[in-house]
């Protein structure tokens, strides 16, 4: 665990304390939260939100409105591209939420490598960073209609959020406009490296380290059977409780981002989460998960209502974040 805290952002000083192993309790639930019939139910489903928000950070939705079988697909695809050589992926090297790494993200929690592999679209920035339709068919038009099925979904829940916090409704579909320029959501297919069976009884638990997102909302799929997932709830971070988020297909995971933290005034809670490395008899290959990033655009500008945190474009502020976390490739 890193002992220094050489961060500026209050975010970060709290992610550098987050790097032990802690205990784990099964004392919390996740909540999960159906979205059927969205339109007619749309009151019953914010004060549903709002509560999993406030307590919690993190919840589950069911029928959420994007079939299982296009998350399927584009798992199916997610395979394929990680799959490729390693040489054909560096052809498409990360740089501001855009291309692909390996072993790259250091955790202020941590101070060493995710154990894994991911690849980014951040739409506006994909010049020369797609695989050739020969090589991979279908990837692209695969991966654009799920990032924009994923943002839907998004968009609904945070229009809930929008409207508890004195906004319009559409106020972060705007801070989230696809179609400008300055979009910045991003989607970041993840692979987790299988564990070779030498160290399997020498884990320890980091397969990926503590951290906040640093964002508005993630939107997280997770596949049936490959574990790992573990939240600890941003108002009981003192505690370092971890709860396992059950990785099931029909759901997606939602956790509140450091944006919409400095948005809500702290109303909303940013929560941290990890991926643990699995335990002697547990499932050892490999994890693929894929997460949506709601990251309001470059020129959005993120204000505290009470002032307690300066104003900052989510530009700005998202650089300052990633900077922590490449800082080797700086
Ligand atoms: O792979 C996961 O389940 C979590 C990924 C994650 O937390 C992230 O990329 O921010
Ligand atoms: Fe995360």
């Amino acid at each position: 665990m890193n002992t220094s805290t050489p961060f500026e952002l209050a975010e970060l000083q709290k992610e550098a304390r987050m790097g032990a192993q802690g205990s784990e309790t099964t004392a919390r639930a996740v909540p999960l939260i159906d979205l059927s019939d969205f339109d007619r139910r749309r009151d019953e489903i914010t004060e549903q939100l709002w509560r999993a928000a406030v307590d919690v950070g993190f919840f589950q939705l069911v029928n959420h409105g994007v079939p299982v079988a296009q998350v399927r697909e584009a798992f199916a695809m997610s395979e394929r591209f990680f799959a490729l050589p390693q040489a054909t992926k560096a052809q498409w090297p990360l740089a501001r939420n855009a291309g692909w790494e390996s072993l790259a993200q250091v955790r202020p929690s941590t101070g060493v490598p995710d154990q894994k592999e991911s690849y980014q679209i951040t739409r506006p920035r994909m010049a020369g960073l797609y695989p050739a339709e020969a090589d991979l068919p279908g990837f692209q038009a695969t991966m654009l209609a799920f990032e924009q099925a994923s943002w839907a979904v998004g968009m609904k829940v945070l229009s809930c959020f929008a409207e508890k916090l004195g906004f319009e409704r559409d106020f972060f579909a705007r801070a989230h406009d696809p179609d400008a320029d300055t979009y910045q959501s991003t989607l970041r297919l993840l692979h987790y490296y299988p564990i070779p069976e030498d160290v399997q009884d020498k884990l320890d638990y980091v397969r990926g380290g503590a951290h906040t997102d640093f964002n508005c909302l993630t939107i997280l799929y997770q596949r049936d059977g490959q574990g790992g997932l573990q939240v600890c709830p941003g108002k009981e971070f003192e505690a370092q409780e971890w709860t396992t988020v059950p990785p099931r297909e029909d759901l997606i995971t939602c956790n509140i981002g450091d944006m919409l933290m400095r948005w809500s005034d702290d109303r909303l809670l940013s929560n941290f989460h990890r991926v643990r490395n699995p335990l002697p008899g547990e499932y050892m290959g490999g994890r693929y998960s894929i997460a949506f990033f709601c990251q309001a655009n470059t020129d959005a500008l993120i204000t505290s209502p009470s002032g307690k945190y300066p104003a900052m474009t989510a530009g700005d502020y998202l650089a300052e974040r990633m900077k922590a976390n490449y800082r080797r490739k700086d």
